[in-house]
């Protein structure tokens, strides 16, 4: 798969490609994003995902919780079967018209089938919308495909939407709507070491500005090492019981046997939400308490590996 960040390359990359083009801002690549991007990649023709690396919302609102990492995405859209990837920043495309898009789809893209939902609209001042795209289209001897709503629980899925169901801990609808569970690929990174000591080492991951936070408390988990699952017991939060000046997440793997992992890059899944955080009298309580939660994690988590 190419990356293409700059759209003044775009030309260099295709030639004379004839494409299949899915346009979004594709956060999180839920099962609607999914069904948009499909409709590209069966086109027959070059596959390519125009979007941008920054969320649009993020520059025109100055307020933007992300899904996924830049890295991710990249990673999700290969899986999918996408060839080209083009993603300026948004600042370098925000200020275009319509007609500059439209041009770059026809002369720069050679596009032959357009892909996106029925809400997509494009340029300065969203001008730009699919009626304006089927022209095109029909003009140039293309075809439009505007994607029918894809719907879970009788509602759109949405990016937004998923955002706010990860921060209200519902895993189990953030998993139907991702068509995976949510997780992140973080780096694993000290803590105050007080984990060994009371039986339960952990992992402690940061979460990166402006990314999703889940809803504080504990989740049964999924932790990938070395090309093995095992089962976790996270907590998410500022753990009140000893103080932590930042939210962060901590798992515990109770059958990880194979030592240091400090430094490397782990991937994590929330499965289930379990309890919210709680302040405890003292670490033997919250042990006790971090027991029950890892018998509670083990039944989740064997059920999400049966599936
Ligand atoms: C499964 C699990 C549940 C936890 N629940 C809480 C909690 O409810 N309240 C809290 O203050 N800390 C909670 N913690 C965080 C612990 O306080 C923390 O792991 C311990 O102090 C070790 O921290 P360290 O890795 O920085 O040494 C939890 C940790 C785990 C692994
Ligand atoms: N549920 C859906 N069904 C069909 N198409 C969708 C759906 N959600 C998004 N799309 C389409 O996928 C592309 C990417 O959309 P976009 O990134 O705006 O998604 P979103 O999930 O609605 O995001 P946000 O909630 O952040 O606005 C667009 O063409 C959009 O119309």
């Amino acid at each position: 798969m190419h990356v293409i960040r700059n759209t003044e390359e775009i030309r260099k990359f295709i030639g004379e490609k004839k494409t299949a083009v899915a346009l979004g801002a594709f956060d999180g690549l839920h099962i609607g994003h999914y069904k948009v991007i499909r409709t590209a990649v069966e086109s027959g023709l070059t596959p390519v995902v125009f979007t941008f690396r920054d969320n649009p919302a993020e520059y025109l609102t100055g307020t933007c919780c992300y899904l996924t990492t830049v890295e991710e995405r990249m990673r999700i859209l290969e899986s999918w079967g996408v060839e080209y990837v083009i993603m300026p920043d948004f600042a370098q495309v925000a200020e275009w018209p319509a007609e500059r898009f439209s041009n770059l789809l026809r002369f720069g893209l050679n596009v032959k089938r357009i892909a996106c939902g029925a809400d997509f609209r494009f340029g300065k001042f969203a001008a730009g919308d699919t009626e304006w795209l089927k022209k095109l289209c029909e003009a140039h001897g293309g075809e439009m495909h505007v994607v029918p709503t894809v719907e879970y629980k009788g509602e759109r899925v949405s990016a937004t939407r998923i955002r706010k169901a990860i921060e209200n801990g519902e895993m189990e609808d953030v998993t139907a709507m991702l068509g995976r569970p949510f997780g992140f690929c973080f780096e694993v990174v000290h803590g105050n070491h007080i984990g060994h000591t009371i039986g339960t080492p952990t992992i402690n991951q940061n979460f990166p500005p402006r990314f999703v936070l889940p809803r504080f408390g504990v989740y049964a988990s999924a932790v990938y090492v070395d090309g093995k699952t095992y089962c976790g017991v996270t907590n998410v939060g500022v753990k009140p019981t000893v103080g932590s000046d930042h939210a962060l997440s901590e798992t515990w793997m109770p059958d990880f046997t194979g030592g240091d992992l400090y430094g490397r890059t782990l991937r994590l899944e929330l499965l289930s939400f379990v309890r919210d955080e709680k302040k405890f009298p003292d670490l033997d309580a919250l042990k006790a308490e971090i027991s029950l939660n890892e018998k509670t994690a083990r039944t989740l988590f064997e059920a999400f590996e049966k599936k």
